[in-house]
């Protein structure tokens, strides 16, 4: 469904995909308390206006629509994302994270002159992270000098860095990467080309990065972004994105307790589909083979991260 072309004063970038209304009811039942752990808010664009300096101009989504999708998949909780087109304004991420009632924790994205003072309001509302993108289409390249000087403010709040790259870039940024002395987590396992061999160099090179570096984690999301030969999750189809299986696979195996999932809900700049969430959702059980394993990926890992006070078990 199209949910119109203007959003406030703002004209969505030409060929946008609307995010999909009326996902399926997954078949694949959730584990009790599963953390949808990488979904962002747009908006809306009237309230909340996209920023300045932004690469793409989104369809709203709201923090309403998106805790509507939470119920419909059967998720607890949100990790919600600052994405780019709000550059560092992370007014609708904060107003979003206050009317959770406290089911959604956030990563902003922050300037090297943020205060301390406006961290411990970020804290206050609910972010336990920030955000470091590196995919040259979305932003302009900051400084190391700038993101370490971020490090060392948000280290103290016990708060870790989510990186956003792509795979032929690992080469150059492994030694920044591997230097940030907090907990990293990856966005999509840096967006492998899944048609190169998952047993080739390239992704061989990632996963010796979270061998090397144990305080690094990664999402196994966005097959629909990484995929190439489908099929999409759309029409019922229950095994989306087999290209992408192996991969996915590989980490979660390998790196049981460093894994986490999200729906990348409202799946900004797709260009060719747009995903029934339902249906993503039903990808899950392919890569997380085993209740274990599925009970990790969806429900302890993003816990320790992100509501490590939930838990009542020492080092879980
Ligand atoms: O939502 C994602 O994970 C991916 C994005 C958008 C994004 O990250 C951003 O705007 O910050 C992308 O690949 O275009």
């Amino acid at each position: 469904m199209a949910h119109g072309d203007t959003t406030g004063d703002f004209e969505k970038s030409p060929g946008w995909l609307d995010w999909y209304d009326g996902p399926s009811t997954p078949a694949f039942t959730l584990p009790e308390g599963a953390v949808d752990a990488h979904c962002h808010v747009f908006g809306p664009g009237g309230q909340f206006p996209y920023a300045p300096e932004r690469k793409y101009t989104p369809c709203d989504a709201s923090a309403d629509q998106l805790f509507a999708l939470r119920d419909q998949l059967g998720f607890e909780r949100n990790v919600i994302v600052q994405a780019t087109c709000h550059g560092a304004d992370n007014r609708a991420l904060v107003d979003a994270l206050q009317r959770s009632n406290g089911r959604a924790r956030g990563v902003a994205t922050v300037r090297r002159d943020v205060t301390a003072e406006q961290l411990a309001e970020l804290h206050a509302a609910g972010v336990r992270g920030v955000r470091f993108n590196f995919v040259k289409r979305l932003v302009d390249r900051v400084p190391t000098d700038s993101l370490e000087e971020i490090v060392a403010k948000i280290a103290p709040l016990g708060w870790h860095v989510v990186i956003y790259f792509e795979a032929e870039d690992l080469p150059e940024l492994y030694g920044f990467f591997s230097s940030i002395p907090t907990d990293v987590v990856v966005d999509h396992m840096g967006r492998p080309d899944v048609t190169k061999d998952p047993d080739g160099p390239e992704f061989a090179l990632f996963l010796q990065f979270m061998r090397e570096n144990p305080n690094v984690w990664t999402k196994v999301s966005c097959p629909e972004r990484l995929s190439v030969t489908g099929p999409r999750a759309l029409d019922g189809e229950q095994h989306a994105y087999t290209d992408v299986v192996p991969f996915a696979r590989r980490v979660v195996e390998e790196f049981p307790g460093r894994v986490l999932w999200g729906t990348d809900w409202p799946h900004p700049n797709l260009k060719d589909h747009m995903p029934d969430d339902g249906l993503l959702v039903d990808y899950i059980p392919r890569i997380a083979t085993t209740p274990e394993l599925q009970r990790q990926l969806l429900v302890e890992n993003p816990r320790r991260l992100y509501w490590p006070e939930s838990l009542n078990t020492q080092g879980a």
